[in-house]
Formats: C-alpha cells, structure tokens, sequence
C-alpha cells in the first residue's frame, strides 16, 4: 500500500476554548476519492483547514509527505460583484499565469469557454467549476473541497461529482471533499469518513450506510443511494479498499 499523502494523528483541534475535534486518525492516499460526512457544525470545515495547515492541532499532529501540491477549493469565497473581473483575471491572482495554462485548467474542470467571462455573470454551477480550475491550477496530487456542489441542484451536483472522477482519472490525484449531498456521495466515493466531532465510522460507502452511528446520524434513507452505488459501481476500480457487495446494509 502507497505511502499516505496527508495524515492526522491523534488530531483535536480546540477553537475558542472549544473541543471541535477530538482524536481524529485519517489518512489519505493516492487517487482515492474520500468524502466527509457529518450533520452541521460537526467539524468537517475545521479538518479540511487543519489537513492544509490553515488551523493548528491543539493535540496530535497532521502529517503531509513531503513537496505535497495541495488544491483547495473553500467553503465559501466571497468576491465582490461590483468588482468587475474576468474568470482569465480570477485565476491569474494572486500571481501572473499563461492564457495556456488558464485554458488547459478551465478545460480540466469542464469548462473551456469561459475565460474571457466575468466572474459576476457566472452561474452557480459555472462558479464552482471555476473554483475547481483554481484549485487544479498548480496539478495537486491531493485536492480538497469543501461543500463543492453547494448551491446546485442535482443534475448539477451530479455532473461536477462525474467531473471529478475524470479529474481523479486524469491526473491521478487524490480527491477529499466534504459533501451533504449523501446520495451522490455514495455513488462517487471510494471511501466516507463519518464524523461527529470525531470518527464515527469509515469505510466504503456500503459499509458506512450500514454503521449504526452513521444510521443515528442521518437515519436509514440510503437505499437509493445504495442502488445508485451499485449501479454506477458495477465495473471495477484498481484500490486498496474491496467493494463488499453484500446486502446486510439493507437489513
Ligand atoms: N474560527 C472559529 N472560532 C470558533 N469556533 C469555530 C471557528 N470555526 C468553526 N467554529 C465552530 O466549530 C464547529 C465546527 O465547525 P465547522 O465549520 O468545522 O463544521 P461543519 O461540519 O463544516 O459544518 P457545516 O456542515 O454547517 O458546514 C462549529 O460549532 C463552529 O461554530
């Protein structure tokens, strides 16, 4: 098994006297796509920016290999829309890129017209991808979105979840997000870590929707979410993890 890409070790993280994460051990590895679940407030915001050194551990440590590209796509980003700016513009801040590279990744992140657009014009959809060509800009070998299809409705969601797996594919990186899109996630996620202020459970989207503290979480209306794993899981995959296709999640 390849050497983890980002690690949390006995991770807690206290923000304002506050225990808002305690004894996380995670680890991320090559290609994979992880998805972080967990109700509102739970968290999963605070690991993102712990696992890209934005928040210090108050216990344990996050470990990174070493020279690690990170991409980053935040919760929310607030751009002032009298401002005008061109998507070309946005993606060239805080330093100067080529039209090429502007081209190659708004092309990566299934959007290949919009350079010369203004980021205010944008629609909600089209804004996400351009925060994904951001986050694609500098090729990470990890990228991490938070909430990346907030905002969209479920086509929407569903394209963008699709493209990442193309991304996946393409650049042979790996993928963790945070996502309360619970249906799509099942379909696109190799592996979902459940947290609550700390790891519930984890596994393969089966085998947490089976967990009972997932199921205290978000109750047991997963079964379409289960078909649609099935379904769109049916060929194979190359990774560490084993699909167990076994029907006890159902029960
Ligand atoms: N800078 C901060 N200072 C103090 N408390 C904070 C800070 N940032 C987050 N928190 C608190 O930490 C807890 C976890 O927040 P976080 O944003 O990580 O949750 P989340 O799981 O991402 O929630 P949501 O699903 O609502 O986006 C919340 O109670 C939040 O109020």
């Amino acid at each position: 098994m390849s050497a983890p890409l980002i690690a949390a070790r006995g991770l807690g993280i206290r923000l304002d006297g506050r225990e808002i994460l305690t004894d996380v051990d995670f680890e991320i590895r090559p290609g994979e796509i992880v998805t972080v679940v967990g109700p509102n407030g739970s968290g999963k915001s605070t690991l993102l920016k712990a696992l890209i050194g934005a928040v210090k551990p108050s216990a344990g440590r996050v470990e990174r290999a070493e020279g690690l590209r990170l991409g980053y796509v935040p919760q929310k980003l607030a751009i002032d829309a009298s401002l005008p700016m061109t998507v070309g513009r946005f993606l060239s801040l805080p330093r100067r890129v080529s039209a090429e590279a502007i081209a190659a990744a708004l092309d990566k992140a299934g959007v290949p017209d919009l350079a010369n657009r203004q980021m205010k014009d944008l629609s909600g959809g089209q804004f996400q991808r351009v925060l994904l060509a951001r986050a694609l800009m500098d090729r990470p070998q990890t990228l991490l979105l938070d909430e990346p299809t907030q905002g969209l409705d479920q086509p929407g969601s569903a394209a963008f979840y699709r493209r990442i797996e193309e991304v996946r594919s393409e650049m042979g990186c790996a993928v963790l997000m945070v996502s309360h899109d619970l249906h799509v996630v099942m379909a696109a996620s190799d592996r979902v870590l459940c947290i609550n202020g700390h790891v519930c459970c984890e596994g393969t989207p089966e085998i947490v929707a089976g967990a009972p503290e997932y199921r205290a979480l978000f109750g047991s209306g997963t079964k379409g979410a289960l078909a649609l794993y099935r379904h769109e899981h049916s060929h194979d995959h190359d990774h560490s993890h084993p699909h167990h296709h076994h029907h006890e999640a159902d029960a």
